[in-house]
């Protein structure tokens, strides 16, 4: 089985550890139950050897029992980090369009349930380990009884795994179907917490939601997995029914056949009867590790899909980074474009292939960006203006095409530098509540500063690293994302739309100070916007028209100069 597997590749030695103890207590528990059977069979009174070998069993089955048990419960969680953890690099290192096509649902979906599927079945292993321990030595004592009983139980126990096998396929399957639902519903889930809003507002599109859609995929959930596991409970009971009907047999036609004395026949009953009590704990786990290996399957898939998007397991993949907060210096400090003046791009071209075989193009792009100059980038909806800025920020890579950094083109093996160079507000941010990657202490101080500048500092505050609120208005929330690219202090800055949320004084701010500030600081800085009002504080301007480029001539006539009245202290 590929948990197993996964498992053997994972922690090799504890997993081997718990499932010889698991083995081990089995054994125990078997040659215990014989050793009851001796001791009942005995004319004289019980020597000391059996009383002391009886202790031993005893103890030995419980320690192994607690040492199998408690190193699986450590291994399960160990694992759902492991998993976790695999996933989330995995997401990281992909492609960022790799990772749109997966899409979130699918990857929340993994993220959150099948780990915990996974992890809920892994304690039954040495459960699974023990019972069969415990049957197959069950076996090897019933051949010192009575060979005969011995083989017919062997058959017998082959017989009731095939039966099984054969019935659980089924039960499989309906688990897959299961799972294939699951991720429409996790899609749903984002619905009714993304469009909280646009749900409340209207019952007409909430009862389509949640009445049509959410409920139709609810229920085949539901009707997938209520067969799946009954057919699991049905195979595990037909597999118990398969052992009693043996034990019946053996009560009823095995003397006959086989001349059994009634010592043998109680002793045979006697222990077929606990290896049915043992064999019903291993079968217990059955469905449960039904659904953890079909959530394997899962997890694999979406780490395939991730990994193709690399090329391959691990290609192109950049260095692990080991801690979160690494300070803001080391993105600059060991870069290997530090110093760089020009980033170039040499007939780039992006592709986003539609449903129906149509297609947007964005270039082949020929350009240049410079540091200490304002670039506007300015088009109609849907001309490319994102599109351009991903490709630029290298979140996309060209399909065809290169970036050259001062003549350098960027590949696999700098993309890490290279991203470092922006600092970027794109129009659907995000903001994190703390100074994620930026050293508390020093930026504390900046910070607040900052804060002051950007009119936000009645409303929020620094504490650490950590911002005191995040519960702002659009505006103020893109103005403290604003405070964070301050604080990055890269070379080049880019603004999606930044200032279409912002009042007309903020706006001014932006346009005619903020911005000039930037590039007298030798930064880069690109600005997409609608704010044809403001296209005079370009250096250069250029124009995305069905993914074409064209540079336009920036209009003069307004005051670039003018000062809105808030204070400078960047
Ligand atoms: N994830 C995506 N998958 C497929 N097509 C996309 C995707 N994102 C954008 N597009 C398409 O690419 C084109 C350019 O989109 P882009 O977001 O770059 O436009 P834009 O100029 O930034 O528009 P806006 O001014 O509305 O923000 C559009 O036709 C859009 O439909």
């Amino acid at each position: 089985m590929s948990l197993f597997a996964y498992l053997l590749r994972y922690s090799r030695g504890p997993f081997l550890l718990a499932i010889a103890a698991g083995i081990v207590s089995g054994g125990t528990g078997a040659a215990f139950i014989a050793m009851v059977n001796l001791a009942l069979a005995a004319d004289a009174a019980p020597s000391q050897r059996l009383i002391w070998g009886y202790v031993a069993l005893c103890l030995a089955t419980l320690v192994t029992k607690f040492v199998s048990q408690s190193m699986l419960y450590r291994l399960s969680q160990g694992a759902v980090y492991h998993l976790r953890r695999r996933l989330i690099d995995g997401i990281l290192d992909a492609p960022l369009r790799t990772v749109e096509r997966t899409g979130t649902a699918q990857l929340y979906s993994a993220l959150a349930d099948d780990v915990v599927v996974i992890a809920d079945a892994l304690p039954g292993l040495p459960g699974i380990c023990s019972g069969a321990a415990f049957v197959l030595v069950a076996i090897a004592y019933l051949v010192i009884v009575s060979p005969a009983v011995a083989l017919a139980t062997g058959a017998t126990v082959v017989v009731g795994v095939l039966l099984y096998l054969l019935v659980s396929a089924s039960g499989l399957g309906a688990l897959k179907a299961a799972r294939r639902e699951q991720d429409a519903l996790f899609g749903h889930f984002r619905s009714v917490t993304e469009g909280l809003k646009e749900l409340k507002l209207n019952r007409e599109r909430r009862a389509a939601l949640i009445d049509g859609e959410l409920t139709a995929t609810a229920s085949a959930y539901r009707r997938h997995s209520v067969f799946g596991l009954s057919v699991y409970e049905g195979a595990t009971g037909g597999g118990q029914a398969v052992f009693f009907a043996f034990i019946g047999l053996l009560l009823f036609a095995f003397p006959a056949w086989f001349a059994l004395s009634d010592q043998t026949l109680t002793s045979c009953v006697l222990i077929l009867l606990f290896a049915v009590s043992s064999l019903q704990g291993v079968l217990v786990w059955f469905p449960a590790l039904g659904r953890a290996s079909v959530a394997l399957g899962k997890i694999k898939e979406r780490l395939a899909e991730l990994d193709a998007g690399l090329g391959g397991p691990g290609a192109g993949r950049a260095p692990a980074v080991p801690n979160s907060r690494v300070p803001a210096a080391v993105g600059r400090a060991g870069n290997v474009f530090a110093g760089w003046r020009s980033i170039a791009f040499r007939g780039v071209s992006h592709v986003y292939p539609g449903p129906k075989g149509e297609q947007f193009v964005l270039g082949p792009l020929d350009f240049e960006f410079r540091r200490g100059e304002i670039l506007f980038v300015v088009g109609a909806n849907g001309s490319g203006k994102t599109t351009l800025a991903k490709v630029l920020t290298s979140l996309y890579e060209p399909e065809s095409g290169a970036i050259q950094v001062d003549g350098t083109q960027v590949t696999a093996a700098n993309r890490e530098d290279y991203r470092n160079l922006f600092s970027a507000v794109f129009s659907d941010f995000h903001l994190f509540d703390s100074l994620l990657g930026l050293p508390a202490g020093e930026q504390a101080a900046k910070a607040q500063r900052y804060l002051e500048r950007l009119q936000l500092d009645h409303k929020v505050r620094v504490d650490g690293d950590r911002f005191s609120t995040t519960a702002l208005s659009l505006g103020q929330r893109k103005r403290l994302a604003l405070l964070v690219t301050y604080l990055e202090d890269r070379p080049f800055c880019l603004f999606d739309e930044w200032a279409a949320d912002q009042d007309p004084v903020f706006k001014d701010f932006f346009y005619r100070e903020l911005l000039p500030e930037l590039r007298d600081r030798d930064k880069a800085v690109v600005v997409i916007s609608h704010d044809d009002r403001y296209f005079d504080a370009a250096d250069r301007l250029v124009r995305l028209d069905y993914g074409q480029i064209r540079e336009e001539e920036v209009p003069r006539g307004q005051s670039v100069a003018g000062r809105s009245g808030v204070e400078s202290g960047c």
